[in-house]
């Protein structure tokens, strides 16, 4: 008999097949910036000034000529720069203008002394260290010239980039529309959160999560319920959901059993790319197109849930929305400090915990049970530990690829 992983795609070959079929949506608006943050770019973003607008001091202290300076010599003070209150009077030669930080340099200024190199002196100021041409002045244009690109299309607006947008005096910005993205939770033992559990129920956690992960992501999200193990309703979920959305995802009923419609359904209204990667979780995940839309199907188990997500449908959203950002996580080395059970035949995504050792050195251990139904191992855990295709037990000591959460997993 074959092994039961014979037959699993790799998780790269499936993010490869999934990501070279998609083209990015390109539908854009203007929006404020108070309403960008989370939005993505449509287009490059030019800066309309030069930054700084003008030459200026980076410290508080005395604007100069190079010609005035020398040992032991006194200056008078001429005048005051602020930051928003230029000096625009007359500057006689022999003298140096009080300058704060951030204030315009006087014309003619050659450097900025600053105030701790100087000394108080008969009425004027003597100073006390080297001067070299240019110092702490702050030129026009030194950070970002009028025109240049400052941010690519496909960038998500943050606090890295909606305050250097401010800074430019951007007010509206082009971001795409969001996507839409339609989801429904399949079983019949499933209840909404809020209601008492009958005997054989369990809480609905999948439309949970993949509506939390959605949202982090920037998604309008149409939440289609609970739907039975019933072809005819689901049928319907499935059309219904393609109608409205650009993206449908479905959590269960993806593998073999006598109530698993969702391979079959995808079959009939559309056509599969993939079903059955070598990942553990996540195995039964099926990927294909319906009429209008993607369709992701995620298996049953919250983790496999959670883990297909993280793994496959949110590099397919940041594809689809043109992101520049890199969409596969990235990965560290650590050593586990404890042996962790792992057969040969999957890739495996445990939920580990890390930090830095003693040595200096990234360790992790795990989380405790690894079942596709605990998961609670997500709330200790701040990181996968990726464990290679066939890869059998790590021993106490042994060097593994540690995956940081990222925002979607994080609090
Ligand atoms: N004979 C085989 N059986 C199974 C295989 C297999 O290869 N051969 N694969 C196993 C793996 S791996 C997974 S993962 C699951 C996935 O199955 P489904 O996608 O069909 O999911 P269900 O059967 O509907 O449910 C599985 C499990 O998860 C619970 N569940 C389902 N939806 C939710 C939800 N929204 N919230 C919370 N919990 C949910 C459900 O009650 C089941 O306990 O199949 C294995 N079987
Ligand atoms: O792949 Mo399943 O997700 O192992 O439990």
């Amino acid at each position: 008999m074959e092994p039961f992983t014979a037959g699993l795609i790799s998780l790269e070959d499936a993010q490869q097949k999934m990501l070279a079929q998609l083209t990015p949506i390109t539908d854009s608006l203007q929006v404020s910036l108070f309403e960008a943050a989370g939005r993505i770019t449509a287009q490059p973003v030019l800066s309309p000034l030069d930054v700084p607008p003008f030459d200026n001091a980076a410290m508080d202290g005395y604007a100069v000529r190079l010609a005035d300076v020398a040992p032991d010599r006194v200056l008078s003070v001429a005048g005051k720069a602020f930051a928003g209150g230029p000096f625009n009077g007359e500057w006689p030669l022999g003298t140096v203008i009080r300058i704060m930080t951030g204030a315009p340099v006087p014309a003619g200024c050659e450097a900025v002394v600053m105030q701790e190199e100087t000394e108080q002196r008969d009425g004027g100021i003597v100073i006390t260290a080297p001067v070299n041409a240019g110092q702490h002045i702050r030129r026009s244009g030194e950070d970002i010239q009028a025109g240049k690109q400052v941010l690519d299309a496909g960038v998500r607006l943050g606090a890295a980039e909606l305050p250097l947008l401010a800074s430019l005096g951007i007010a509206q910005v082009s971001v795409l529309r969001k996507l839409r993205v339609a989801i429904f939770s399949t079983g019949d033992e499933l209840q909404a959160v809020g209601q008492p559990l009958a005997a054989g129920q369990i809480y609905d956690t999948n439309r949970f999560t993949v509506s939390l992960m959605l949202n982090r992501l920037g998604c309008e999200v149409i939440d289609l319920g609970v739907i039975g193990d019933d072809p005819v309703a689901l049928r319907q979920a499935f059309s219904e959901a393609d109608r409205q959305a650009d993206v449908v995802i479905s959590t269960g009923g993806v593998s073999v059993g006598e109530a698993d419609f969702t391979k079959a359904m995808l079959e009939e209204l559309g056509a599969i790319t993939f079903w059955k990667l070598a990942i553990k979780p996540g195995k039964p995940f099926a990927f294909g197109r319906l009429a209008n839309s993607w369709f992701c199907g995620l298996p049953g188990n919250p983790v496999s849930a959670a883990v297909t997500f993280y793994q496959l449908v949110q590099p397919l959203l940041g594809t689809l929305t043109g992101q520049q950002a890199p969409l596969i996580p990235a990965r560290l080395r650590a050593k586990a400090t404890q042996r962790l059970k792992k057969s040969p035949g999957r890739l495996d995504f445990q939920r580990g915990i890390f930090s830095r050792g003693a040595d200096g050195m990234l360790e992790v251990r795990s989380t405790g049970p690894q079942g596709s139904h605990v998961f609670s191992s997500f709330a200790l855990a701040n990181c996968f530990i990726v464990l290679e295709r066939e890869r059998g037990n790590v021993e106490v000591g042994e060097w593994v690829d540690v995956e940081p959460f990222n925002s979607l997993l994080e609090g």
